[in-house]
């Protein structure tokens, strides 16, 4: 870089991050440095803004020599390079599962959950095992709080709720112009009520959730047995239902099975349409492997790989997501041809044919993930941050994400107590680095063998 006087630190990052781009492959630029921007520069400090603190942490460990180097390159005087996590703060209105009173962003968690826009009526494949729901779900979609209100979604895990109840809040903000919608687990629900409480701000929790014109309320199951909280939701419902406004409900079972629900909030569940999903057929599985591969425009030529691993995984779409994305990631990272034979030798020890396989426990995962890292399950789930126990934590999280009936909240409880924004954090970046990083690949597929193995 010629320069006379000092550059800015944009100018400084531009030429940096020129650098780090030709040194790195582009995918692992893009990984780590994709969402980095520029600090400040003066008084030999460089500071450079990341992300979040897996991202900062992550940096410092494997590449802050090369940054120096690069700054050094550029400057043509060393300068001490300062890695900084972007402050977060929720949008107002935005259709995000995020208590707009949390504004700390933990190390480690991810900021907001944005919702997925793949979670769309459009991407969402329709089989005899959903289709009352999907067709419940969209009625309220095109006409909320006319078709059925409320509306209350139930099924196992990884059936699909998640995906239609943000489906029609994708659906109503654009279509439904001034309608305010909102997503939440419950377990948001339950902190930001919590938090309000603690900062005296209640008022504050009632206007906000009682004037949604569309509230969603994810696996409400979580409220089993938290008679505090189970009041307060009667109330918001009493009050946006009375207000012709929409409540949409999902949960892993009907409301008469969740023990302790409150008669009265049974009862008013009962006012509206309960429908159920149930696991998909093998031609829905197929479908479905299809629509994926279609939207993520991934090249498999032999359509019969997909019958394969539709063949394997029957119960839970989250897992034969994951098969598929195993079975890719391994021939895109082995550059050997997507065959039937591939995908066999991918899925073997995972799903072995034949003998239904006993279900997998969060803690049998956190047993395995820390005996491969030679630490101990206290270790694993305590509130240390650095980054040789914050890796192994988010692969044991995905790993009971994909492995078990665990709910989020649930992992993240398990897990020493963590908001379930860090599991969600935690399964993207390593279904990510998973179709990225053979090493990364190897571990998850060796734990999951052995963890299948050890029952
Ligand atoms: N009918 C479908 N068509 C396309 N994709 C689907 C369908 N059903 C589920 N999926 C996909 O399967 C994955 C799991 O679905 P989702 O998270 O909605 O399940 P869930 O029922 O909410 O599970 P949990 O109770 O564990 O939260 C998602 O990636 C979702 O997009």
């Amino acid at each position: 870089m010629e320069h006379t006087a000092e550059p800015t630190a944009e100018h400084l990052w531009g030429d940096v991050s020129g650098r780090l781009r030709e040194a790195l492959n582009e995918t692992t630029y893009t990984t780590w440095f994709g969402d980095a921007s520029a600090g400040t520069l003066g008084d030999g400090v460089f500071s450079l803004v990341v992300p979040n603190d897996f991202t900062r942490e992550w940096i410092e460990g494997h590449f802050l020599g090369f940054v120096k180097a690069a700054a050094r390159d550029a400057l043509g005087r060393d300068v001490r390079v300062l890695l900084t996590v972007r402050e977060v703060e929720a949008v107002p209105g935005e259709l995000v599962d995020h208590p707009a009173t949390r504004t700390v962003v933990e190390p480690g968690t991810a900021p907001a959950t944005a919702t997925n826009p793949k979670y769309t009526f459009d991407l969402f494949v329709i089989g005899s095992s959903n289709r009352f729901a999907h067709a419940a779900a969209l009625a309220v979609a095109e006409a909320p709080a006319q078709a059925y209100n409320p509306l209350f979604i139930y099924g196992g895990t990884g059936l699909g709720k998640t995906h239609l109840l943000q489906a029609i809040g994708q659906y109503v903000s654009e279509h439904s112009r001034g309608f305010t919608t909102r997503y939440v687990t419950s377990e948001t629900f339950m902190n930001d009520f919590i938090n309000s409480l603690r900062d005296k701000r209640i008022e504050g929790f009632k206007q906000r959730y009682r004037t949604y014109d569309v509230l969603l309320v994810d696996d409400i199951q979580f409220f089993e047995g938290k008679e505090r909280i189970q009041e307060e939701f009667f109330h918001t419902f009493n009050s946006l239902y009375e207000a012709g406004r929409q409540i949409v409900i999902s949960s892993d079972r009907p409301p008469k099975e969740i023990a302790t629900l409150e008669e009265r909030l049974r009862s008013r569940f009962e006012w509206g349409l309960i429908t159920d999903i149930q696991p998909p057929d093998l031609e829905t599985r197929i479908a479905i492997l299809r629509k994926k591969v279609t939207t993520d425009r991934i090249d498999i030529r032999d359509p019969e790989v997909l019958t394969f691993i539709a063949g394997r995984v029957s119960t839970n779409i989250r897992e034969l997501e994951g098969a598929l994305t195993r079975v890719v990631a391994f021939s895109s990272l082995t550059g050997l041809s997507l065959t039937v034979e591939l995908a066999e030798q991918v899925l073997r020890d995972l799903f072995p044919q034949g003998n239904p396989v006993p279900a997998v426990t969060i803690a049998s995962i956190q047993e395995a993930v820390s005996d491969r890292f030679g630490m101990t399950v206290a270790e694993l789930c305590s509130q240390k941050r650095s980054q040789s126990i914050a890796y192994p934590r988010q692969v044991a999280m995905y790993l009971s994400r994909e492995l078990t009936d665990a709910s989020l909240p649930k992992i993240g409880k398990e897990f020493g107590g963590r908001d379930h924004t860090t599991v969600i954090h935690a399964t993207s970046k390593i279904t990510r680095l998973i179709s990225e990083d053979r090493s990364v690949y190897n571990l998850v597929q060796d734990l999951t063998a052995r963890i299948k193995h050890s029952r």
